[in-house]
């Protein structure tokens, strides 16, 4: 099956600084992909990269097998909502519709009419005058009625209250059941991915640190704690991605496939958020022995 998302050593500078570099994706077709990293970390210009908003400086991508945005087909394949939920201020919520159907091939008219009058958003108001986060639900409600093949989503929920945040993560997990396309979303909100995502990239400092399918991440990173032991006192098949010490202590975050004997350590399992924060985690590290690591 087609990747929905291929790079290959993809960077993008902006003057002298890299705001994303050396980075290498394989994300098979199918999949919620949860994309999350400290501010600045790059996450904006990845997505941006994908919807042919901005060249690369270094390397290749591609996105469903094609070049991003090059073509109309390509463009009506992949659905993006930017971070600023952007609409047209001066256009109603109806004109807003009557644009995505003639912008559209595949438009879904009465899914979109349907979720507009369910979340209280009349046709006739002007959509400069919605709050942040209507605002953003005419957005996101656009970008799910286009039913794209790929649905991009920079920070989607942020601006939406607890309540409508849930909503959405619904519908759109509902929606893609039923219709079958990839999303790649971009939050901060680790809890919110722990609901909707099977596949985690976790970025920073411009740096893809992990990239792999939730459930396989989880079943091969472990945290140890036991009395305090010198990292390079751990075997070579457990890749250390984080560690904190006291004077009797050690705790690490390691990845490993093969099973952990060692009876000096208690082991317990991570959760994403766990995950997320050891990968985030930007303590010098002493002898860390991998701090990249790409699985399918
Ligand atoms: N147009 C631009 N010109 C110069 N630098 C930029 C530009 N856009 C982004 N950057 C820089 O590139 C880096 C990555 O920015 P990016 O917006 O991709 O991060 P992000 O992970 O999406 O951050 P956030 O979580 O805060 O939205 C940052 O250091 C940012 O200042």
């Amino acid at each position: 099956m087609t990747p929905v998302l291929q790079t290959q050593d993809l960077g993008k500078r902006y003057g002298k600084r890299w705001a994303l570099r050396d980075c290498a994706l394989d994300i098979p077709a199918g999949h919620v992909v949860g994309l999350v990293g400290p501010n600045g970390a790059g996450k904006t210009t990845l997505l941006k990269l994908a919807t042919g908003q901005l060249e690369p400086t270094a390397g290749t991508i591609s996105v469903l097998g094609g070049s991003p945005a090059a073509t109309p087909a390509q463009l009506a394949k992949v659905g993006f909502v930017a971070q600023d939920t952007p609409v047209y201020a001066g256009l109603t919520v109806a004109d807003h519709l009557k644009l995505g159907a003639r912008l559209n091939p595949r438009w879904d008219a009465a899914m979109a009419r349907e979720r507009l009058t369910r979340l209280g958003l009349a046709p006739n108001h002007r959509a400069g005058r919605l709050s942040g986060g209507e605002r953003a639900q005419l957005a996101l409600t656009l970008g799910l009625a286009k039913r794209p093949d790929l649905l991009i989503l920079d920070e989607p929920v942020a601006s939406l209250d607890p309540l409508a945040r849930r909503e959405f993560l619904q519908a759109l997990m509902e929606a893609t059941v039923a219709h079958e396309f990839s999303v790649v979303l971009s939050s901060h909100l680790v809890s919110d991915l722990e609901r909707v995502c099977d596949y985690l990239i976790v970025l920073t400092d411009s740096r893809v640190r992990v990239a792999g399918e939730v459930d396989r991440l989880l079943a091969t990173h472990h945290r140890l704690t036991g009395p305090r032991r010198d990292p390079a006192r751990l075997p070579a098949d457990q890749h250390v991605i984080s560690a904190s010490h006291t004077d009797r202590q050690s705790t690490y975050v390691i990845r490993t496939d093969a099973p952990i004997h060692d009876p000096a350590w208690l082991v317990t399992q991570l959760n994403l958020e766990d995950l997320v924060l050891a990968y985030m985690d930007r303590r010098p590290n002493g002898d860390r022995r991998l701090d990249l690591e790409v699985q399918r």
